[in-house]
């Protein structure tokens, strides 16, 4: 396809500040209005504008591609279905909602932030006057404790809903609660004074079951795709999935045809592997087959780096992305003409335990059949397009037609504090599936524990200050309990470290003596926390005094991942930003004891601390679960008593993120709580 040719920008609109940020790179290409009405959507148009307008929920269904999340928000707005208040289109993923929102300030031609914008955890680019907001589901169930009806928005979009994550099923819940409230009569008004109109979007979904459950809303089904996708199978199933998806890249590669291509794999270990096979053949190729670009794309990557798959491929070479479900749903990444889908994910589930808190487990399945369809649909996006699926037709055709939603196998403790403080139930809520009850009991105990809830379930205080953090439970308690011990300074920093999406420290000290060092450096005795917090702090110094190249070449020497750092940087701005508003003085510091650090850990992560057995092993205080520390952590000799971040389940049961505490410590905590369990 053509580009076309670069839009004049609008003038500022009134109200809005032009975003201070750098232009997004998710947008390959800008966009004219006729480009806009080719998209398949566009013959719909008047139709749908005309059953938005009439219906209060509005189900729709369209292929990949249509025009669906670019095109619904601003038929909304340009119809005046919101009456001029902010349309909220979620997105299940950062990178869906930033691309986006990206794409369409482009279509508009106005800058990013202004009367299109976007809202994800720890970044946000939107101002007051913003009419069409990407917004992943968790940051609009945050948005609900502070305005439970929402009041601000008039038409609210769930896109991708047949993803079923756990914030789109709150969301939905609460969606029907808001719409009784809102679309009611007042008593002395035949109209309501602020109605609010929903539309769920997806291009694989059950569309009934989403009719049923508001009460037979109306459903529209958007035909054809712009472009068409052809699909094709392997005859056999492929034991070694890597390699196959490895020899359909070559061949694809060495046909020589024009054209980036996309590979579906399950995880990150996978991606790295397949990453350095295809480099390692690229380079043995003859002279004269174009030059491989390869991409790796999975969640803990950092933005920055994600971001990267959406710059233009330059002339003469391919742009090959190696991409976990991320990818999956929302986004078109300019170029991609080949799809190569493994057909394999990698699953959540959280195994709930009894009294302590339960275990993660992420295991690789086949994907779902909607899945293998949104796959698909990433390629044809700008031109014809085409899929091979390293999998035969029967396995496609033996696929479940979607996963288990997340609220029948997630933790749910963080959901439960939000619907606490929206003054819900959990066990009351009216959810399309029920939660499973274990992880229900299991979130209960848990806020009980932390002191969020008190024994009639009610909402503590400090259970309200805790869901204002946006951050684990757990961490949350330790930010609260860090106040009162005098340490929220360093406290504050050990948890910003801990919640960025990426890894701190690079390279792993099995193998790479450089990380051995770098860990050494800043290695604290007491464990992990302090040794993060010994590094990040002296990133700190370095970034008040250095010049950024300075700061750059201080990381790599130090085996740091800058962008992490500058992550945490940005996660300890607003955390200490909104410990500020609940009474939180963000500046008191332990000095050079570390004892009060943690403790905050241990009052925090109670249910996360283990006894060292006999036989070297730890085994849980609160629970039967028995680990070993991570190879990644600092403390490897054995000690009386640990306290760790979380339990991962590989091929045993490890802790991750680990300090040394005194049995006592724990038995102190311990005497405090033991009445709630
Ligand atoms: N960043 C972009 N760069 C180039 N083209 C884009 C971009 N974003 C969207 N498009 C074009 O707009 C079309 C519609 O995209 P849109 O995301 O609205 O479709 P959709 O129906 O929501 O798809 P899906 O169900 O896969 O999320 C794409 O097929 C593509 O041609």
């Amino acid at each position: 396809m053509a580009s076309l040719p670069p839009l004049k920008r609008k003038k500022q609109e009134a109200g809005c500040e032009t975003s201070k940020k750098r232009p997004p790179s998710h947008v390959g290409h800008t966009a004219r209005s006729s480009y806009r009405d080719e998209l398949p959507i566009a013959q719909g148009k008047p139709e749908i504008i005309r059953e938005l307008q009439r219906n209060s929920v509005t189900i729709l269904v369209g292929e990949t591609g249509s025009g669906k999340s670019t095109q619904i928000p601003q038929y909304i707005l340009e119809a005046g279905i919101s009456r001029g208040k902010c349309i909220a289109i979620t997105q299940p993923r950062r990178v869906g909602a930033t691309s986006l929102a990206a794409r369409v300030a482009t279509e508009r031609g106005v800058p990013l932030g202004t009367s299109v914008g976007y809202s994800i955890r720890f970044d946000e680019n939107y101002c007051p006057s913003t009419k069409i907001k990407f917004i992943t589901d968790g940051m609009l169930v945050r948005e609900l404790i502070s305005d439970a009806l929402l009041s601000h928005y008039g038409v609210i979009i769930i896109d991708e809903a047949h993803e079923r994550t756990l914030r789109t099923d709150v969301l939905l819940a609460s969606l029907k609660r808001i719409l009784q409230r809102r679309n009611g009569l007042p008593l002395g008004h035949d109209q309501p004074t602020n109605p609010l109109k929903v539309v769920i979007m997806s291009a694989t979904l059950d569309a009934r079951r989403f009719s049923d459950f508001f009460g037979g809303a109306e459903l529209i089904y958007v035909k054809g795709r712009q472009y068409a996708v052809r699909i094709f199978h392997t005859p056999a199933g492929q034991p070694d999935f890597v390699e196959a998806a490895l020899r359909t890249f070559f061949q694809i590669h060495t046909s020589n045809s024009a054209g980036d291509v996309l590979i579906f794999l399950p995880g990150q270990e996978e991606i790295e592997n397949l990453l350095s096979s295809i480099n390692f053949y690229a380079r043995q190729l003859p002279q004269g087959v174009m030059p491989v670009l390869v991409y790796p794309m999975y969640s803990s990557l950092h933005p920055s780096q994600q971001s990267k798959v959406f710059e233009p491929t330059p002339y003469g070479s391919r742009k090959c992305i190696l991409a976990t479900n991320i990818a999956e749903t929302s986004i078109t990444i300019p170029g991609i003409k080949y799809v190569i889908d493994t057909g394999k994910c990698k699953e959540k589930r959280y195994v709930a335990k009894e009294a302590s808190s339960g275990v993660d487990t992420l295991l690789t399945r086949d994907i779902s059949r909607s899945s293998a369809m949104q796959r698909a649909g990433r390629a044809g996006r700008e031109g014809e397009g085409f899929c091979f699926r390293v999998y035969p037709m029967h396995a496609f055709d033996s696929m479940v037609p979607a996963l288990e939603p997340e609220i029948c196998r997630c933790d749910l403790t963080a959901v439960i504090l939000e619907l606490k403080c929206l003054g819900l139930d959990v066990e009351g809520h009216d959810f399309m599936d029920d939660p499973d009850e274990e992880a229900v009991h299991s979130g209960l105990t848990t806020l009980s524990i932390l002191g969020a809830i008190d024994k009639h379930q009610n909402l503590t205080d400090a259970g309200r200050k805790m869901a204002e953090l946006p951050v684990d439970p757990k961490f949350a308690r330790t930010i609260l309990a860090s106040g009162e011990l005098g340490c929220s300074k360093e406290v504050i920093d050990v948890v910003s470290a801990f919640s960025v999406s990426s890894r701190l420290f690079l390279g792993t000290p099995s193998n790479d003596s450089a990380a051995v060092d770098a860990r050494e450096k800043f290695k604290h005795p007491s464990g992990d926390h302090c040794t993060i917090l010994n590094a990040f702090r002296a990133y700190q110094e370095v970034v008040s005094s250095a010049s950024s190249g300075a700061t750059k070449s201080w990381c790599a020497a130090n085996s740091l991942n800058e962008r992490a750092l500058s992550e945490a940087m940005e996660i300890r701005r607003q955390l200490r930003k909104i410990c500020g508003r609940i009474g939180i003085n963000t500046d008191i510091s332990c000095g050079s004891q570390v004892q009060p650090i943690l403790r905050c850990l241990v009052l925090g992560l109670v249910q996360n601390t283990a006894f060292v057995q006999p036989n070297g092993l730890y085994k849980q205080v609160m629970g039967s679960s028995v680990m070993k520390i991570h190879p990644g952590s600092v403390v490897q000799m054995s000690h009386p008593a640990i306290v760790y971040n979380e339990l991962v389940l590989t091929t045993q049961m490890y802790a991750r993120g680990v300090s040394v505490i005194s049995k006592a410590e724990v038995s102190s905590v311990f005497s405090h709580i033991s009445h709630k369990f």
